[in-house]
């Protein structure tokens, strides 16, 4: 007969036997080394298999202090404490909540005073009745009915006598009680002044009220409703992973097992529960955040209740299971802190949304190039005002909006502030809009020269810091550009190579200047979005899409694939993100919404503080871009140039030292890459070509083929703006 540890006998020895060595186990013999010394049998008899799994040595792994050093603290006071912004909060909540219920009941006291009084006469008839109930003692009756009935004599008597001296002795109490009453009665009525007596009334009425109140119809509501949540159980948690159909959790959990390990004890986390432990082998997060509807099933919560997250610490079966008692739509939000006061530091984090625990998320803008995308009417709009809200604030940035939607939703911002602002999908508003692209990337190039200029001590980094920001004359305050719906610029049959173009230098080397783009689109594809720019932006949000390439478009390659998927949202889920950046995995948010009489308060706050520091400037003053430095050069025209007839194939390089020769003031400094991506967005590739270096070697570089440059000239000459 098989023995039933065999199965588990042949796995254990089938790593050691693979590849070594094809004898024939004997069972028996291997089962006897099981229960010897592996060292022993390893030492005394070799044709025994040596056991894989050895007996644990007396100390594992680090020693005390190892672990000690590497164990998780966890937090000795909770963080919303340690928070002076969330404590006030939650204590704001906490009074507003009593407040609220004093409110509500005092206003009601006539009511529940009449229903009280209606009630008395019914509380005053069970009052007598009750009393003579128990003075006739009536609860033993049934026993003494009983004992009639079995024709006890002997108990029936006993019952009897016993009942016989408590009807004498509760006769006696209640009759006493009577004549206290009465005196008391007459006492308040003779010599007690009249509020005394009217309070006595009042008060015997309503306790006569009170208790006349018939189950079913309370007198006092309640003042609110409090969302019922009830509390996270490991059993639920179990209940609900085995119901959203894992394979692996569904086989552990039908050999009794749990199926899920739990790493620690199920606690709460700000307004909801939290739970965590380890899947099964082979089963990972993105598994069961696949399954998030079906879990919320499992759990009988609504879905904007249920969160599994990974961690990122952790290995890819760790799962974290976050359960609101409210939905994140429903959950109350705090106010958002610079609603009524505050300046913003934009090389600081800012608070800008919140996530599932309600608990602030903070973004820095500077030093970023950020994407916003999402389907229509989620919310992209808004937030996209709220992050140029908070630029506003700080009084040195430098605003440039463009709402290419056109219904005006970023006028707020732009009226007040914006140094150049512009509304609609119209070609004056495009020309507008591409000038002041072409005089950004102007600035751009000033702004590398000056910060390769500074000594180290100043600019250590080679970036732009808080400090130099500050001093007006280096010109290196922040710029922050915002376009909403943004795919109209690259769309645009005319300007949409060199808007893409400008853009892709002002994503890759913007961030670094001091300058930051932020663009939305509601059509995430790569044509609304250019993949040179949407692989280099640094932030994202990602309000709800429908499929995985938008999704990856804007969270990043195989974002979808991670279980980061915004996808997920549902229709309601106005103003819900995915935020990735500041360093961190994608984190859910949901933003701060501020509607436009909101903006407009907050962007005339930004704009006091700027007239203050005499930092207005621009559209936001009334005045009229100056003469746009417009393209005083054509790329293509100038590489044609530079590319004589008969060289068919050269490298980039050289084009760009030509260049550079060519017009140094626009093209000085540029390498090999510069020409490379100033290209790609006409389409002209860069392929591998042979050639021979100053030195003689023969190589192979990156570098074009001058007929696929003459025949992009070729087809924008024919078809003004096509290149
Ligand atoms: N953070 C938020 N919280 C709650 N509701 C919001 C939030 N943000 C936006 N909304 C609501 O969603 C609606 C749509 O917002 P918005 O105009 O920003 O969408 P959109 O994605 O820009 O739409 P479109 O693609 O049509 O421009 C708004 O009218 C607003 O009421």
């Amino acid at each position: 007969m098989k023995h039933p540890d065999d199965d588990e006998l042949f796995n254990r020895l089938e790593a050691e036997m693979a590849g070594t060595r094809a004898d024939v186990v004997d069972l028996d013999k291997a089962r006897a080394a099981r229960e010897t010394d592996p060292a022993d049998v390893e030492s005394e008899d070799p044709t025994v298999p040596v056991m894989v799994d050895r007996p644990a040595p007396a100390v594992t792994g680090p020693g005390y202090l190892g672990r000690l050093a590497g164990a998780k603290r966890r937090d000795v006071v909770p963080l919303w404490l340690r928070s002076v912004a969330e404590l006030k909060t939650a204590s704001a909540w906490v009074a507003r909540h009593y407040a609220h219920a004093t409110g509500y009941h005092a206003l009601r006291t006539p009511v529940y005073a009449a229903r009280l009084a209606l009630q008395a006469p019914t509380g005053l008839a069970r009052f007598v009745g009750g009393t003579m109930r128990w003075m006739a003692d009536r609860e033993g009756e049934p026993v003494r009915l009983a004992a009639v009935r079995r024709e006890d004599a002997a108990e029936y008597l006993k019952l009897s006598r016993q009942r016989d001296g408590r009807v004498r002795l509760r006769t006696l109490v209640a009759v006493l009680g009577m004549f206290v009453g009465l005196a008391l009665a007459l006492a308040l009525y003779v010599l007690a002044p009249g509020w005394l007596q009217a309070v006595s009334v009042s008060a015997l009425v309503l306790a006569l009220g009170a208790h006349g109140r018939k189950a079913d119809a309370p007198v006092i509501h309640r003042a609110v409703e409090l969302p019922k949540a009830s509390k996270l159980t490991s059993d639920i948690v179990l209940r609900a992973l085995g119901a959203i159909g894992i394979p692996a959790i569904n086989q552990a959990q039908s050999k009794g097992r749990d199926g899920f390990e739990f790493t620690a004890p199920i606690t709460r986390d700000g307004p909801g529960w939290r739970a965590e432990g380890n899947l099964p082998f082979g089963v990972t997060v993105t598994d069961v955040i696949e399954k998030r509807e079906r879990l919320a099933s499992g759990l009988r919560r609504p879905l904007g209740c249920v969160w599994p997250e990974a961690e990122s610490e952790e290995h890819p079966g760790h799962l974290v299971l976050w359960v609101g008692d409210q939905t994140l739509k429903a959950a109350p939000k705090p106010a958002w802190p610079l609603l009524k006061s505050g300046t913003v530091d934009l090389f600081k984090p800012v608070a800008y949304g919140t996530d599932q625990r309600g608990r602030w998320v903070a973004v820095t803008l500077m030093f970023i190039a950020g994407i916003i995308g999402a389907i229509p009417r989620m919310g992209k709009t808004f937030l996209l005002r709220l992050l140029l809200l908070i630029a506003a604030l700080d009084p040195r940035a430098e605003l440039h909006t463009y709402d290419m939607k056109g219904t005006g939703d970023l006028d707020p911002v732009g009226e007040a502030v914006s140094h150049r602002h512009g509304v609609g999908e119209e070609d004056e508003t495009l020309k507008y809009a591409l000038a002041d692209f072409r005089a950004l990337r102007e600035e751009l190039r000033r702004r590398t020269k000056v910060i390769r200029s500074l000594p180290r001590d100043i600019c250590p980094e080679s970036k732009v810091t808080s400090q130099l920001a500050d001093k007006r004359s280096l010109g290196l305050h922040p710029i922050v550009v915002g376009v909403d719906e943004c795919q109209v610029m690259f769309e645009h049959p005319e300007y949409g190579k060199e808007f893409e173009e400008i853009a892709t230098d002002l994503v890759k080397r913007g961030p670094a200047t001091g300058i930051v783009l932020l663009l939305a689109t509601q059509r995430p594809d790569a044509k609304s979005l250019p993949t040179g720019i949407s692989a280099n932006a640094s932030t994202r949000f990602c309000l709800k899409v429908m499929g995985q390439t938008e999704n990856d478009m804007v969270l990043g390659t195989s974002s979808y694939k991670r279980g980061v998927r915004a996808t997920m949202f549902a229709w309601g889920d106005k103003g819900l993100h995915y935020f990735v950046g500041e360093g961190s995995d994608a984190r859910i948010v949901s933003s701060t919404f501020l509607d436009a009489p909101l903006a407009e308060r907050v962007a005339a706050r930004a704009r006091k503080v700027r007239d203050k520091a005499g930092l207005l400037s621009g559209y936001a003053l009334g005045e009229a871009p100056e003469t746009v430095t417009g393209p005083t050069y054509d790329l293509l025209a100038d590489v044609a140039a530079v590319v004589p007839e008969g060289e068919e194939r050269v490298w980039n390089e050289r084009i760009a030292a030509r260049l550079a020769e060519l017009r140094p003031e626009v093209y000085g400094g540029w390498k090999g890459e510069n020409v490379t991506s100033a290209l790609k967005p006409h389409g002209i590739r860069t392929r591998d070509v042979a050639g021979t270096t100053e030195d003689g070697t023969r190589t192979t570089r990156r570098g074009i083929v001058r007929a696929d440059l003459l025949k992009t000239i070729a087809e924008r000459n024919e078809k003004p703006g096509a290149a």
